[in-house]
């Protein structure tokens, strides 16, 4: 830490603290860092394809193919497809890896910091991708190979948000951690691009070509986060004061000695200090368990937090986005008019990226709460009638091609919604809602819940739709579920997301602290807290500031 001054901490920050100007740097390093969301993605997208590729599909099965005539060889074309099994244990395995790997991460972020536990999440991506790469036709190697991957992807993606949610500036924080999201939706699109150029490959090129991509993406963010700097919160964590004021100075792009950066320095640092007393650090176990502290309506505990963090991420999951983007291209198969389901899958893909960037000026302009309130209104609108349509006209026996194009329709407009509201804000909320002696853990365990339910939906879906014996064959009718799932996701947003739209972390915990659930509807920050954050200056209070949203509560 040379030529870095020691730094002097003020006791309580100031209220009316000035954020330092968003310089292009500060942009670019988050733009950076949100390029971990293409793993989430693409790994989340060649999957769907891939099992519906026929050189994989014979490997699997032995069903002969005829790269001529585009049609099996002695079976029915709806009947050349995977076992419901084999499908639902390849994709699901990827969330299962993932599930644990988000878990471990918060506690791997926290000893060694954010940056390392990204990159060895790519090193534990690429072993995971060399099984995958290596199976020919054995389940079990690829299964391998999955869950191997899934560790690393569940590494990267907990802690890229945490990375992100700590070294974004306030003003732009939820549109920064939105575009998490974008990547992640890139990622799929990308890999259905790749899937879609090699599908009908007659060899193992159709599925080891968008596998062997990835390496791609490791090589990128390991490489980047070299030189990206560590998050000065981390560093405050670990009393590292010094360390923190050259590296806020770095992602703020202000000079270490400015006023700036002693402010926000002050204001991190006062607060984690406030935390600390309040949150027992008493053992591993304790720590632990202080995620779960707390009453669920008022107090300072952490229990509502967490289940804030990881109920957005439940919900989010619930809405059935992962129906579309695992199964989709075998249920528009299943449909029977389409001939191409390759394109439509790339066509929902398209439409899930191009209508995220919307939520980057939403989510600051309207807010967290209204956008999820009206994602979730638009989703059941739009589901009930793709389920409506679907079971009345849409199903493979009827062969209405007019009813199978409104479906598609529908489903792109259900996409937008998520795409626009659900998908992003559901990040934005589990980056912010944590306090910093908790927050890796809290991501980790929202961003596991994320994998969980991820995991579920890949698991009971192709029972749900499949037609074979021992499935539902719900077919189009499993858009009721979806729907019906929704209205819990309406009711989680009127009900516990409190709105966090301008502020700082710091500000946020002061909120979390003060917000009581109101019957009228929704969290609201209390008198108090409107009263510290506007009017008047609390000095016992640490790390509150005048958010411009809260000035007239
Ligand atoms: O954009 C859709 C994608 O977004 C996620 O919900 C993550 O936020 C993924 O599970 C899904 O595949």
């Amino acid at each position: 830490m040379v030529g870095v001054a020691v730094f002097p901490i003020a006791g309580t920050a100031d209220l009316s603290r000035v954020e330092a100007p968003v310089t292009l740097k500060a942009y670019l390093l988050c733009a950076f860092a949100a390029f971990g969301g293409i793993f989430f993605g693409y790994d989340t997208g060649w999957m769907s394809g891939v099992l519906g590729m026929p050189y994989f599909i014979t490997q699997y099965t032995g069903i002969q193919y005829d790269y001529e005539t585009g049609q099996p060889i002695g079976v029915d074309p709806t009947a050349f497809a995977l076992p419901s099994s084999t499908k639902s244990l390849m994709t699901s395995i990827l969330s299962c890896g993932t599930f644990f790997g988000a878990l471990i991460a918060g506690d791997v972020a926290d000893f060694l910091g954010r940056r390392p536990t990204i990159i060895i999440g790519c090193a534990v991506f690429c072993v995971g991708c060399i099984l995958e790469m290596a199976s020919t036709n054995q389940v079990a190697l690829f299964v391998m190979g999955r869950l191997v991957a899934g560790l690393g992807v569940g590494f990267i993606s907990a802690t890229i948000l945490l990375y992100m949610a700590e070294v974004a500036p306030r003003r732009f924080r939820g549109a920064l951690i939105a575009s998490y999201q974008f990547c992640v939706t890139l990622g799929i699109l990308l890999a259905n691009c790749v899937v879609y150029a090699t599908a009908n490959n007659n060899g193992t090129s159709s599925y080891r070509i968008p596998v062997g991509i990835q390496f791609l993406w490791a090589l990128i963010l390991g490489i980047g986060l070299f030189v990206l700097p560590e998050s000065p919160r981390f560093h405050v964590m670990k009393g590292k004061i010094n360390a923190a004021v050259r590296d806020l100075s770095l992602v703020r792009g202000q000079p270490i000695d400015s006023e700036y950066i002693k402010d926000e320095l002050a204001e991190i640092v006062a607060n984690h200090e406030y935390e600390m007393q309040i949150i027992p650090q008493t053992s591993y176990i304790g720590s632990w368990m202080a995620c779960f502290q707390g009453s669920l309506f008022k107090g300072n505990g952490n229990l509502r937090r967490t289940i804030l963090g990881a109920g957005m991420q439940m919900m989010q999951q619930l809405t059935g986005i992962n129906f579309i983007f695992y199964f989709g291209t075998t249920f528009f198969q299943q449909l029977g008019t389409i001939h191409n389901p390759f394109f439509i899958s790339l066509v929902t893909t398209l439409v899930n990226v191009v209508s995220t960037p919307v939520s980057f000026w939403a989510i600051e302009y309207l807010g967290r709460r209204p956008l999820l309130i009206w994602g979730a209104i638009g989703m059941i609108v739009t589901q009930l009638i793709v389920a409506v349509v679907g079971v009345t006209a849409g199903r493979a026996d009827v062969h209405d091609d007019n009813a199978v194009k409104t479906m598609i329709a529908f489903i792109c407009i259900y996409i937008f919604f998520f795409a626009s509201t659900w998908g992003p804000v559901g990040w934005v909320v589990v980056g912010e809602c944590f306090p910093l002696p908790i927050r890796s853990r809290g991501v980790g365990i929202s961003t596991a819940s994320n994998w969980f339910w991820n995991c579920i939906i890949a698991v009971i879906t192709p029972y749900m739709v499949g037609n074979e014996p021992g499935s539902a064959d719900l077919g189009p009718a499993v858009f009721f579920i979806w729907g019906s799932l929704c209205v819990l996701s309406l009711a989680f947003a009127y009900f516990l997301v409190p709105e966090m739209k301008g502020l700082t972390l710091e500000q946020i915990n002061v909120m979390m602290e003060e917000t009581t659930p109101r019957k009228s509807g929704g969290w609201r920050p209390t008198r108090t807290f409107a009263t510290q954050m506007g009017r008047v200056r609390d000095d016992s209070r640490p790390g509150t500031g005048k958010p411009e949203s809260l000035a007239t509560v």
